[in-house]
């Protein structure tokens, strides 16, 4: 791999090689940009958005990947307010009604949660054998078998497509396994009321607008997810973002002035092409980072000690039925199964009332729905064909909504590995993270492999590594003005 020309002094825009072009490596880029660096977005697909993948045909609206964001982290707030995204973003209607089934029947979640909520629980039961926890055991320990199988096993699934064994409690629940660790045991009726929607609340009082309070909730855009990361790419421009751009070797040469040090081998349509970067964020999957090759010095960098993630696979199934064909409609957020719930016929492990939140999203006379399938409930399931797949959302939803005749309209999109699963081994690629980037001086990793698998977590994490790309490289110019 060629070393890049030294320089004896920074002089120009520092520059930063961003890989990965998803809301991450995309919101990374920007506020990069924002202060003044000389910024290139690598991106291996012909498309920027990553997980966020909008569709909008013959008068219908979906989403592939994200469908809804929220906005708790300050990061997502900034970011709305300076992208000028404030006027497109879309609240769904209803959505605090979201469903849970029950014996084969949609029952609204508060009406699940509501015994659990006043039952006394044993809440000096805490953990100490010091491992990490699944969160179903976590679970299990305070509330019993039945707040796991009807209130926790569906919302993991409707949050990251696992399960609650397989799953760890402190890098899927981090707040609270650290309420439990900082008090010493939880309070029931706080916890499960975590789980429970609150009300929204806007930003406008006796008639002015004040300073903006967040609104509560989950939303989306007019025209979909992708409009966030249509948006930060537009802003970036297409000089420094380069689609089917795949990085394939980075090289660390240490100089004198943190300047120049990196060199990045990627392939742009079948050629090979470097680029010289002053520091790199990573956004790209570990699965894809274990591809990578790293030099280090002059010498290869092995990440054998980059341990294997396990992923979801996902099927998203659009449909949509006619209005007078859906004897049983729902007004609300959605549906989901619960695994105990596949005893009475059902395969699919949830379904979004997509035009009910967002009414754009599909003509007046019809209902469009978006089922998920799969996840490591089914990951077999997951890969099955369109046709068997439109089978099984039609039995599904004949059963919770009462459809009649077939979908007139079917998508298909398959994601092999929708989700990162954040197992019960998850500390070790959390460490193995932090080891290359405390051996590779100027290399920050960013992305819902790390803090989150939200949107809104993973545009933390892309913002945070954007900070400390700032100060690593600001902190590198000072110290070389004074020598
Ligand atoms: C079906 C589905 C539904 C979801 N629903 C929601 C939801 O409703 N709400 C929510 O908050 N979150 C949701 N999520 C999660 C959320 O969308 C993702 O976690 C988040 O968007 C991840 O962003 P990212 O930038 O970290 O990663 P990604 O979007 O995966 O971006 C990584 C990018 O790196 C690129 N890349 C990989 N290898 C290379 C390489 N060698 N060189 C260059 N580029 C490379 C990839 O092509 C990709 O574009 C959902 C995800 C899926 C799949
Ligand atoms: C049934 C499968 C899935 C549904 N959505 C997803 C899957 C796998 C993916 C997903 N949805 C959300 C996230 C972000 C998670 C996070 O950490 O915030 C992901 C990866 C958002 C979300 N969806 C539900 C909840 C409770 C949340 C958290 C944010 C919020 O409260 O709005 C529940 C839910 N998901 C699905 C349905 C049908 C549903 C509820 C009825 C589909």
């Amino acid at each position: 791999m060629a070393s890049p020309p030294k320089q004896d002094q920074p002089t120009s825009r520092k520059k930063v090689a961003v890989v990965g072009a998803g809301v991450s490596g995309l919101a990374a880029a920007y506020k990069l940009k924002s202060h003044g660096f000389d910024v290139t977005v690598l991106e291996a697909d012909e498309r920027a958005g990553g997980k966020l993948r909008s569709v909008s045909y013959k008068g219908l609206i979906w989403d592939e990947g994200a469908n809804t964001m929220t906005e708790s982290e300050p990061e997502v707030q900034c970011l709305l307010d300076d992208l000028g995204l404030r006027d497109k973003q879309q609240f769904p209607i209803s959505q605090n009604k979201r469903y849970i089934v029950r014996n084969g029947v949609p029952v609204l979640f508060q009406i699940i949660l509501e015994p659990f909520l006043w039952k006394k629980y044993d809440s000096s039961k805490v953990s100490d054998d010091g491992t990490d926890e699944s969160v179903g055991g976590f679970f299990q320990r305070h509330f019993g078998k039945e707040v796991v199988d009807y209130l926790i096993d569906p919302i993991v699934a409707g949050t990251s497509a696992g399960d609650p064994d397989s799953l760890s409690m402190s890098h899927s629940f981090p707040e609270l396994w650290n309420i439990e660790k900082r008090f010493g045991s939880i309070l029931a009726g706080l916890v499960l009321s975590k789980f429970s929607t609150k009300k929204e609340s806007g930003g406008v009082r006796n008639g002015t607008t004040e300073k903006r309070k967040p609104r509560r909730g989950s939303f989306s855009f007019q025209n979909g997810m992708q409009t966030l990361t249509d948006t930060l790419s537009k802003e970036l421009g297409e000089d420094a973002l380069k689609l089917r751009s795949e990085v394939l070797s980075l090289s660390y040469n240490a100089g004198k002035y943190a300047s120049q040090n990196w060199s990045l081998i990627y392939s742009k349509d079948k050629n090979s092409k470097d680029l010289i970067a002053d520091a790199v964020i990573m956004t790209a999957p570990v699965c894809s980072v274990r591809e990578m090759k790293f030099m280090k010095g002059g010498i290869p960098f092995p990440l054998n000690f980059l341990p294997e993630v396990a992923y979801m696979p996902l099927s998203v199934m659009i449909t949509t039925f006619r209005k007078e064909s859906v004897k049983r409609p729902l007004e609300g957020f959605g549906v989901l199964v619960p695994s105990l719930e596949q005893q009475n016929g059902l395969r699919t492990l949830g379904t979004l009332f997509s035009s009910m939140m967002f009414p754009n999203r599909a003509s007046n006379d019809e209902y469009l729905y978006t089922t998920f399938i799969g996840g490591s409930r089914n990951r077999e399931l997951a890969k099955s064909s369109t046709d068997e797949l439109k089978q099984i959302v039609t039995t599904d939803l004949r059963q919770l909504l009462g459809v009649e005749g077939e979908p007139t309209f079917v998508n298909h999109f398959y994601w092999s590995k929708a989700f990162p699963l954040y197992g019960r081994n998850y500390d070790s690629v959390v460490k193995a993270i932090e080891t290359m980037e405390k051996n590779l001086p100027g290399f920050f990793y960013a992305g819902n492999h790390r803090d989150g698998l939200s949107v809104g977590k993973s545009i933390a994490s892309g913002c945070k590594a954007a900070d400390l790309v700032i100060s690593y490289l600001e902190s590198s110019t000072d110290q070389s003005c004074a020598e």
